[in-house]
């Protein structure tokens, strides 16, 4: 079914209607819309799969975007990337999973197809999280680069993650949970693991007790477990290594136990040596003194003297608390290596490849942080590519080419992205300026912002700590209070010395990846005055990594799947019109639509176009240019003047509209492709007789 009355009621009743009937996909011009069913629908699977590929069913389907994807590397030989996107709980990482499980199905053969799918609970196990929004939300972003043979066999992978959500290990708000493995090993652990580890129950944790919510409908952790273990054999975590990393998820937990006594009427504190300071020193294969030494105390340069600053209850607890979070982020970036070692392309890299993309999504709350300005940063980049793809370049081609064209406007989001990165007063430089100040703060960060940037339209300054940015997709108040310290990422000299101190090898690993960070990072004077690890900060890091996924994303072939949340509760059959209308317009699908109905997605250069297809026109045409060549070939085959436009160099074709059938090729391509094949057939079978 097409419409051919477009409008915002009628795509929105439309996709209503279709999600009434569990068809979930819709088309609207190139981009899949996935609206989230909150429950099984029975459109996945082996005979869904080869229905695809067999081309016996085209209705609209991930599967159908993965096909596409895998059909244009072969043709095309470019590699293609399928990028996926929506607000949290709209679909993403199971839409993830279902490309994979297509591309896995028709390029599989060699094994490592299963082992790639395997990665999937490891990953959400140690990045995924319980929170408000969605009870399985990745707080990590994720883009998986799956390489083929020349053959269209899948000879490796590799995954590249983004800015693990860390805040998460030692503060959690009421309702949440952490991070999924936590419960999962505390449920599942074998008798002696658990006495190995000296494992309690999830509520006897205080980094886990803080949020009150243990468990998830329906989610039984103590199966996970074995699931999650199950995979890291698969994906060749040796048992000695798994014991590690447990290891380690469980020093993060009892750190959190660690508590201090003030040791002088000036509030110093060493820690108390209890269960909780005697596991972490064992399971990290420290001594309590070294483990009291990094969490009391810092040692310091100034005028080139080392003095030994003693630490305040909350300092003590702030160290501690970086501890944790910098052991557990560690943990998950040794984790990816270690599953990309595995799945490693090696000499079998043939350079052809599909992306899948899954990246938190735009997030505006009551209350914004650092980390939602870094989220919605990364959306802002998104967008930015999603816009080029989608409108900026296909209209900047019509326009060179001088094809009679009514520009569609779209919301354009260079400004903003400007106010992020413009050096040296865009939020990030200054972000980055204010945390190299010691004696700054929040407020004087907020005040430096509303300084330079209240004359900026995409800015605007808020009372106190606030302040506010027009995004793409709305505006978002931030609070910026805690911003310098998120943004500086301090673990202290101390901290690090303690890990490379540790006789367990993956403490010594985290700290020599640590070392080697701060000696390739710019110095500031701050840091090396305070003798801390000089690395880049986060904000900095973030923008590093999203310059050289866009980088990658460019040459590549982009499919778009945008995914709709259509109610907040997680419920099935709940179709919200205002909440999936207010994401339709956010994520410019609606401009799609409008540029797919009246654009022409489908082109070819006047020379190949006469080379193709000249030798079917009637008259002899070897000495006509080849602009005259393709005119000549529409007129004889009476193409309607409606559905082309001839450019200067280019012949443009009309097709799409919100639909719900495959994105249909040109059918006057087909329609003078089946005429070529019928008569090249003939004439070589003329020729062999
Ligand atoms: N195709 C689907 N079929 C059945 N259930 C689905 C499907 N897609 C999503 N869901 C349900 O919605 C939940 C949220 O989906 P998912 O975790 O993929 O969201 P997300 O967009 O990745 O969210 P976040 O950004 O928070 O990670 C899933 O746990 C699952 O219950």
């Amino acid at each position: 079914m097409q419409l051919s009355y477009l409008s915002e009621p009628s795509v929105l009743y439309n996709l209503q209607y279709r999600y009434s009937q569990d068809m979930i996909y819709t088309k609207a011009g190139p981009v899949l819309v996935a609206v989230n069913p909150f429950k099984n629908v029975s459109l996945y699977g082996t005979e869904y799969i080869d229905a695809y590929r067999n081309k016996t069913m085209d209705s609209p389907h991930v599967y159908a975007i993965a096909d596409a994807a895998l059909r244009e590397m072969k043709r095309d030989e470019v590699n293609q990337s399928i990028i996926i996107s929506g607000e949290s709980g709209a679909g993403k990482t199971e839409t993830a999973k279902i490309a994979m499980q297509y591309l896995a199905s028709l390029g599989g053969g060699s094994g490592i197809e299963y082992e790639i799918l395997q990665t999937n609970p490891i990953l959400e196990a140690f990045g995924n999280a319980k929170t408000l929004r969605n009870d399985n939300s990745s707080r990590f972003g994720k883009l998986i680069e799956i390489h083929f043979s020349t053959t269209g066999r899948i000879c490796g992978a590799m995954i590249q993650t983004f800015l693990l959500e860390k805040s998460r290990v030692v503060q959690c708000a009421v309702g949440e949970r952490s991070y999924h493995i936590f419960y999962q090993l505390c449920a599942g652990a074998p008798a002696s693991l658990r006495e190995k580890l000296n494992l309690k129950k999830v509520d006897e944790f205080k980094y886990l007790k803080q949020s009150c919510c243990y468990s998830i409908a329906g989610v039984d952790d103590a199966q996970m477990f074995r699931t999650v273990t199950e995979a890291m054999n698969i994906v060749h975590i040796s048992k000695e290594d798994q014991e590690s990393v447990f290891a380690m998820v469980s020093a993060v937990l009892w750190l959190g136990d660690v508590s201090f006594t003030v040791i002088d009427n000036e509030n110093h504190v060493e820690i108390i040596v209890d269960e909780a300071s005697e596991t972490v020193a064992e399971l990290l294969g420290c001594s309590i003194e070294d483990l009291n030494l990094a969490l009391s105390k810092r040692h310091m340069k100034v005028n080139n003297e080392n003095i030994v600053q003693k630490l305040t209850l909350a300092q003590a607890t702030d160290t501690r608390d970086a501890l944790a979070k910098s052991v557990y982020a560690s943990l998950f970036e040794w984790l990816v290596e270690q599953i990309n070692k595995s799945l490693s392309v090696g000499k079998r890299r043939t350079g052809r490849s599909i992306s899948i993309l899954d990246i938190y999504g735009f997030e505006s709350f009551d209350k914004n942080s650092f980390e939602q300005f870094c989220i919605n940063y990364a959306n802002e980049r998104l967008q930015q590519h999603f816009n080029r793809h989608l409108f900026k370049l296909e209209q900047e081609e019509y326009v060179e080419d001088g094809i009679d064209w009514a520009k569609v406007d779209f919301e354009d989001n260079q400004d903003c992205l400007n106010l992020f990165e413009k050096k040296p007063l865009g939020l990030l430089s200054l972000l980055d300026e204010e945390s190299t100040f010691p004696n700054a703060t929040d407020l004087t960060f907020a005040n430096k912002l509303k300084q330079h940037l209240n004359s900026n339209s995409c800015f605007r300054g808020e009372r106190g700590k606030a302040f506010a940015v027009r995004h793409y997709a709305g505006e978002v108040v931030y609070d910026s209070s805690g911003f310098l310290e998120k943004n500086r990422d301090l673990l202290h000299m101390d901290s690090i010395q303690l890990l490379a101190k540790c006789k367990s090898s993956l403490p010594q690993t985290f700290a020599s990846k640590m070392l080697a960070q701060s000696d390739n990072s710019i110095s500031v004077p701050y840091r090396s005055s305070a003798a801390d690890s000089q690395k880049l900060s986060v904000a900095m890091k973030f923008k590093g990594q999203l310059f050289q996924l866009m980088q990658r994303l460019e040459s590549t072939t982009p499919h778009f799947i945008r995914c709709i949340k259509p109610n907040n509760l997680q419920l099935p059959a709940i179709y919200e019109q205002g909440l999936v209308l207010q994401q339709l317009k956010c994520c410019g699908v609606l401009e799609v639509v409008r540029i797919s109905r009246s654009g022409y997605p489908t082109r070819m250069t006047h020379q190949k176009f006469a080379r193709r297809y000249g030798f079917l026109l009637l008259e002899d045409v070897a000495s006509q240019d080849p602009l005259s060549v393709s005119v000549a070939i529409l007129h004889q085959f009476n193409i309607l003047p409606e559905m082309y436009q001839v450019g200067y160099t280019k012949l443009f074709f009309r097709t799409g509209q919100v639909s719900d059938s495959i994105y249909p090729i040109c059918c006057i391509i087909t329609t003078l492709e089946c005429k070529a094949v019928v008569f090249s057939t003939c004439s070589q079978a003329m020729s062999c007789t």
